[in-house]
């Protein structure tokens, strides 16, 4: 009770919580993103509540997010911690999302050099050869026009295509049906829709967290867990490519692979003649064998599951806004006129309505929202607020992506120009922020954005996107590690 008066003492406002629970009951009921919004609505732009004890600030003022995710980066390195993780500073299967100090430091200088510019050019052929499978199925819907969930063709696309860039791995979802990786992969984020009464328990008791931990393990034994399957599959992935002759490959396991530790190898430092300091910065250089494979598993997940999600959203809005898909299609026109220009990263990149037309889908729909959030790690001031260490800041994304005072009067229509080069000039930096912001922001931006817009570039070069009959211009959406739509997106193909 003593914990739960901090707010109060801070001068803050919010909803009033319970002892126990704190506030979590309400999310039983209502998805999280829209909860904040309905409580900024009652509360104002920043507010505070209760995760069983644990105090959180939500705020969608730009001034107090530019301060933690930027600025004081130093004092909010750490994610929100889940009661149900491995440890983020002790366990070795930790990854970069969970990771936190100096470990998420190494992680990701490790990861950032995967996904920088001439990487993403190198993958351009790799995605295309994934888009011709892709195009080849919606071919065939459009001679049977039929009218089909583009959502389920989209994760078959975007999980082959990281399959590919990621591991090397020819999945091949898109005409399998039933392809066990996918299948699995989505056995993962469908888990996260639920809100088991083990997690209930972790917010409410989160120093016992090492008994859920076991707990949630032991579980784990008693029915299948598609994580350990993934892992199963990936470890074998990795063994069998480091006992390969020769990697020829550009893929992110060729990269991830040049920096793993190997205890046998020689490794040389000019800056230090002892053998054991030698290892010792190699070590603090390289990843492990079981951080190798942690990795993997992220980045095989978040690179699916999020970019399918934006297109399908991408999809749904061509579908109920033919101007803009028109005025795109004639842009595309303009970039590719003959038959055989081939769509890559420079050229993609240049286009400017598309890149409008992405950032706008992103806007009305920041799927990744809940997840932007940090941990004070050192007590410091922000915007005059006193922030102990362990409160937990979370933006909120949907708040500030509907505010009229930045948007205009209405925010749920859809439209592009509010991202031409005038408006963008004009925006916060912290107004828009589907990927994040600061130093923690999406590793995998580059990537997504490339396979996203080389998708739309090649479907409405070729289709023109209808509505299904029958369906409504409102998408209905459920919250579960992304936001995403719960029935699909139905749509039709006319060939242009
Ligand atoms: C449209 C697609 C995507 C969206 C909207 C998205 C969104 C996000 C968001 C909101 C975060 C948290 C950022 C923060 O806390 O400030 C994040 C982190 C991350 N994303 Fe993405 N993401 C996308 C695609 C991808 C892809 C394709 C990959 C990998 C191939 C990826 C890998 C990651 C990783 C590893 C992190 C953790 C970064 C860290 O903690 O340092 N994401 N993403």
């Amino acid at each position: 009770r003593k914990q739960m008066q901090i707010f109060i003492q801070m001068g803050i406002p919010g909803p009033k919580p319970n002892f126990l629970f704190g506030n979590l009951l309400t999310f039983w009921k209502t998805p999280m993103f829209e909860q904040y919004r309905m409580w900024a609505k009652a509360f104002g732009k920043t507010y505070g509540y209760f995760e069983g004890p644990s105090p959180v600030l939500v705020t969608s003022d730009k001034d107090i997010l530019a301060e933690v995710f930027v600025k004081q980066f130093k004092e909010f390195h750490a994610r929100k911690i889940f009661p149900v993780q491995v440890d983020p500073d002790k366990d070795e299967e930790v990854h970069m999302f969970f990771a936190r100090g100096e470990r998420w430091r190494r992680l990701r200088t490790i990861a950032n050099p995967a996904f920088n510019t001439s990487k993403m050019r190198m993958m351009s052929p790799m995605i295309n050869t994934q888009i011709d499978k892709f195009l080849s199925v919606l071919d065939k819907k459009c001679e049977n026009n039929e009218e089909f969930d583009v959502y389920d063709v989209l994760q078959r696309l975007t999980f082959d295509t990281i399959a590919k860039c990621g591991f090397g791995l020819e999945a091949d979802s898109i005409r399998k049906p039933d392809d066990e990786y996918l299948r699995n992969c989505r056995g993962v984020i469908d888990d996260t829709t639920k809100r088991p009464i083990l997690f209930m328990f972790g917010f409410i008791f989160p120093t016992l967290h090492r008994l859920w931990i076991s707990i949630y393990y032991w579980m784990g034994l008693l029915k299948f867990n598609p994580v350990i399957w993934l892992e199963n599959k990936l470890g074998a992935i990795i063994k069998e490519r480091k006992h390969s002759v020769k990697h020829e490959s550009c893929d992110l396991l060729e990269m991830l692979f040049n920096s793993e530790y190997d205890p046998a190898r020689t490794y040389t430092d000019p800056l230090s003649d002892s053998d054991s300091d030698v290892k010792a910065v190699a070590r603090n250089r390289f990843l492990s064998s079981q951080e190798l494979s942690s990795q993997c598993l992220l980045f095989l997940l978040s690179g699916y599951e999020t970019t399918s999600t934006a297109l399908a959203y991408v999809m749904h809005e061509m579908a109920h806004n033919p101007k803009v898909q028109l005025v795109l299609q004639e842009e595309i026109d303009r970039f590719l006129p003959f038959d055989d220009d081939v769509i890559e990263y420079d050229n993609v990149m240049k286009m400017e309505y598309l890149d409008m037309v992405w950032r706008e889908t992103l806007r009305k729909y920041p799927l990744a929202s809940t997840v932007i959030a940090r941990q004070c790690m050192k007590g410091t001031t922000v915007k005059g607020m006193r922030i102990e260490p362990g409160m937990i800041i979370q933006a909120n994304v949907w708040d500030l992506h509907y505010d009229p005072d930045v948007w205009g009067e209405d925010p749920n229509t859809f439209d592009p120009l509010r991202f031409s080069f005038e408006n963008k000039a004009k925006l916060h930096p912290m107004a828009w922020m589907p990927f994040g912001s600061g130093p923690r922001a999406c590793v995998g931006l580059r990537f997504a954005q490339l396979e996203g817009k080389m998708t739309i570039v090649r479907l409405l070069r070729k289709f023109k996107v209808l509505p299904a009959d029958q369906v409504g211009k409102k998408l209905k959406i459920i919250e579960g590690a992304t936001i995403f739509p719960k029935e699909g997106v139905k749509i039709k193909l006319v060939e242009r």
